[in-house]
């Protein structure tokens, strides 16, 4: 409907179309130069992270992964097993498509090319797309604003939390995003690490023709949230890159610890 704003986590499985966000945020040959340079910006992060003498373990646990596959080009190659969860059922059969490589699977080759290409060898992306598909071992379902985020499946505590753009979409306030990064820390074993990407000053974003809102956050305020959830901030970089289907002020990557006797 025109003009109506959408927000967390029942109106994602009603409206949240996985394709219209595909297109219009993860076209890599030829969509809008600010996405391409958040792009960028993510997998350089994500490879400074992961790549020889980062941040590796056994298993890793991307929350909110919504219908993409690009934040985990670098942590797969560091990371026996990776679980993928969302909130809604049409992001994780998206993702399926992609993981079984199903006819309509969208096509991420040239960001896997890019990535390839920051870790040396660029003409290995194919090998990387399979080590991928291996390495993604569930697709779960979750909520992060209900404890626990994900319900009644059983998994191991991760060495390493990834959520990338989707805390600040899930929850509607501070206190719930506060509540969020807690369930996300409780996932992780001790001295585990959260690896986050924020949108910052974030108001609303276009899926298509349907605008959605979120919590509006300030830097001081994700590095609290982090903090107070039991994670000493090891890195924070942010930028004032920002998309042009966004109202936002910036984005925030974070590394976090969770503290070893926690
Ligand atoms: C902007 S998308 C981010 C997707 C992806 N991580 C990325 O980097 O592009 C926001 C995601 O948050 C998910 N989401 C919304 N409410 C949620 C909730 N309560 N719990 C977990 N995820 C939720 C949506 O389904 C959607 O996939």
């Amino acid at each position: 409907m025109e003009g109506k704003i959408y927000k967390g986590g029942e109106d994602y499985e009603q409206e949240f179309n996985p394709r219209d966000y595909l297109t219009t945020y993860y076209n890599f040959d030829s969509g809008p130069v600010e996405e391409k340079e958040i792009i960028k910006f993510s997998l350089q992060n994500l490879y400074q992270t992961f790549s020889a003498g980062g941040i590796r373990g056994d298993v890793l646990i991307d929350i909110g992964s919504g219908p993409t596959i690009y934040q985990l080009l670098s942590a797969c190659e560091a990371f026996r097993e990776i679980i993928v969860t969302d909130y809604t059922p049409q992001n994780l059969q998206e993702l399926q498509k992609w993981l079984k490589k199903e006819p309509g699977a969208y096509d991420w080759s040239s960001i896997v090319q890019h990535v390839c290409e920051l870790e040396g060898d660029r003409s290995r992306w194919q090998e990387k797309e399979a080590k991928l598909r291996r390495t993604v071992t569930r697709v779960l379902r979750c909520d992060v604003t209900k404890s626990p985020a994900l319900g009644s499946a059983q998994v191991p505590l991760a060495d390493c939390v990834l959520t990338f753009l989707a805390m600040e979409c899930a929850c509607l306030d501070v206190d719930t995003y506060r509540a969020a990064l807690r369930r996300l820390a409780d996932l992780l074993k001790p001295g585990g690490h959260l690896v986050t990407l924020v949108t910052l000053g974030f108001q609303n974003y276009m899926v298509g023709p349907k605008k959605f809102s979120g919590v509006y956050l300030e830097k001081e305020t994700v590095e609290k949230a982090v903090q107070d959830a039991g994670c000493q901030v090891l890195k924070c970089n942010c930028t004032p890159l920002r998309y042009s289907k966004a109202f936002c002020t910036g984005l925030c990557f974070i590394v976090a610890r969770k503290s070893s006797s926690a």
